[in-house]
């Protein structure tokens, strides 16, 4: 199949490449002209574990191309995905301006049958909308309109998009219909469902599925919050109830609060669609409430451990991104603790294995970067933990000692053991457990 994928960034470009490893051929278009020349000379603009492989093969095949051109993007294709941003604007609802843009523009330029399908995150009824922005231009026979929300994750993209949990695709047309079972053939192979639904459910769904995983977190974050305060250990709370087969292992992890470009504005935007229509989501309000508190929960106790004064105190941080394995930190919750540390007066050194180049371009020479984690600690006072990249997972607790200041160590991930931290010497403070309070000889 001819596909065009208009947005070639964290979506656009795994669902075009994941598609022409799947034998058809793909072009992604992109407004970035950096971006695309980048593309062109082989080189993915952003870190995803395993893209590589699979963007090298279908582009030395020729399965795999770029352009800013949307009318040479979408010659023949009998396909568009729409992969395009939709920011929060203002108010908080989804910023709809770069898909609606698109749909007039490809009105002007659509010349044969197309399914133009929404693979963004938009509110219900947009594809609606975007109906009837093309049907101001074409004639009805001339388009499709369907909503095929993404549930990938950054980091795992690749693999989630090849082995998808379930397709979920919105449409009323059994065109449409037949082109989508079709495209989606190869990647269910193994059994998992592809859920024909109206295109307002399919829409519905996925702000339904990202804002009960955020209220997952959220509410683990509340439970490790009351843990610490009843002497209760929270990774034994999260396993006894995750083995609960109706409760689930995954998505339990407490932490300092829920990032990226998703789980935030889609959760703010349904409680928008919501308000909207008149319904007071309030469970959504807490979600969000709880979640902008637990991003300062780290800081806190950096700065209380301090007396409230980081003046002439340098904090080594490991890790930068919203989660491992990526490089993106919209909404990092790294991004909130730096700003408060600095307030208070601290120095920040700073390791992550991918986001540093991004970090820079918001914090400037504010901070200091890291060429490996241990380095971070040379003159630091303690180290802070926030994003659990593997690599932080096993240090050599000896270096950690005589490299830094004080054997000090927060973690906002929970990844160390506080009874290793313990014999290790640690004052070891974390999320929902008992602090290790100690402090080895000097
Ligand atoms: N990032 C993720 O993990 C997931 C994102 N989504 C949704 O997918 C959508 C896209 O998200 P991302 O890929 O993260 O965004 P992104 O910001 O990484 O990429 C969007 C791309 O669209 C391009 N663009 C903007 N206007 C354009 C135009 N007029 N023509 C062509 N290209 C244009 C931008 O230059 C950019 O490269 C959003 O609605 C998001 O909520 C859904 C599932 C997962
Ligand atoms: O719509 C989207 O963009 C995507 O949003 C999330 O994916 P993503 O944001 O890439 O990453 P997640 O793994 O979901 O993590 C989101 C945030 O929650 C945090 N998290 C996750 C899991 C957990 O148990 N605890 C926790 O604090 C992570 O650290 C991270 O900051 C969803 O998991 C995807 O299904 C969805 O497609």
């Amino acid at each position: 199949m001819n596909i065009a994928v208009i947005g070639t960034g964290y979506v656009g470009l795994v669902t075009g490449t994941c598609f022409a490893e799947t034998g058809n051929h793909v072009i992604c278009v992109d407004i970035d002209e950096k971006k695309v020349e980048r593309l062109k000379q082989g080189e993915i603009p952003i870190y995803e574990p395993g893209l590589d492989i699979l963007f090298d093969r279908n582009t030395r095949q020729g399965r795999l191309k770029f352009t800013t051109n949307l009318k040479e993007g979408i010659q023949g294709a009998e396909v568009i995905f729409l992969a395009l941003p939709t920011p929060p604007g203002e108010d908080g609802s989804a910023d709809l301006s770069y898909v609606m843009g698109v749909a007039a523009d490809l009105s002007e330029i659509i010349d044969a049958y197309t399914v133009v399908i929404d693979k963004s995150t938009v509110p219900v009824g947009t594809a609606e909308k975007v109906h009837a922005i093309l049907s101001d231009k074409l004639s009805e026979d001339l388009f499709d309109v369907v909503s095929n929300p993404e549930f990938l994750r950054e980091g795992v993209a690749v693999d989630d998009f090849m082995r998808p949990d379930r397709v979920v695709v919105g449409t009323s047309s059994e065109r449409a219909k037949e082109v989508m079972s079709r495209l989606y053939e190869p990647f269910v192979r193994q059994g998992n469902p592809v859920y024909f639904m109206d295109e307002r459910s399919a829409e519905m769904t996925k702000y339904a599925a990202n804002s009960y995983l955020a209220t997952r977190i959220s509410f683990m974050n509340e439970i490790a919050n009351l843990c610490e305060k009843v002497g209760a250990n929270v990774d034994m709370v999260r396993l006894g109830m995750g083995s609960d087969s109706r409760i689930g292992k995954r998505f339990l992890f407490p932490g300092v609060g829920y990032g990226g470009s998703c789980f935030p504005k889609d959760v703010q935007a349904l409680a928008k669609t919501a308000a909207e229509n008149g319904y007071d989501f309030r469970i959504l309000n807490s979600v969000m409430g709880v979640n902008d508190k637990q991003k300062h929960i780290l800081s806190k106790k950096i700065i209380d451990y301090y007396g409230g004064n980081l003046s002439g105190k340098t904090i080594a941080v490991w890790g930068l991104a919203f989660k491992p394995n990526t490089d993106d930190i919209r909404e990092a919750p790294a991004l909130t603790i730096i700003e408060e540390l600095l307030n208070a007066g601290a120095s920040i050194k700073a390791f992550d294995p991918e986001a540093m180049e991004n970090v820079k371009q918001v914090f400037g020479d504010r901070i200091q970067f890291a060429e490996e984690q241990y380095e971070t600690l040379i003159g630091a006072d303690s180290l802070a933990v926030i994003t659990e990249w593997p690599v932080f997972r096993a240090p050599s607790y000896k270096v950690l000692r005589e490299l830094l200041g004080e054997p000090v160590i927060f973690d906002g991930r929970n990844i160390y053991d506080p009874k290793v931290m313990e014999t290790e010497g640690f004052y070891y403070d974390s999320i929902g457990r008992n602090k290790v309070v100690q402090k080895a000889e000097a």
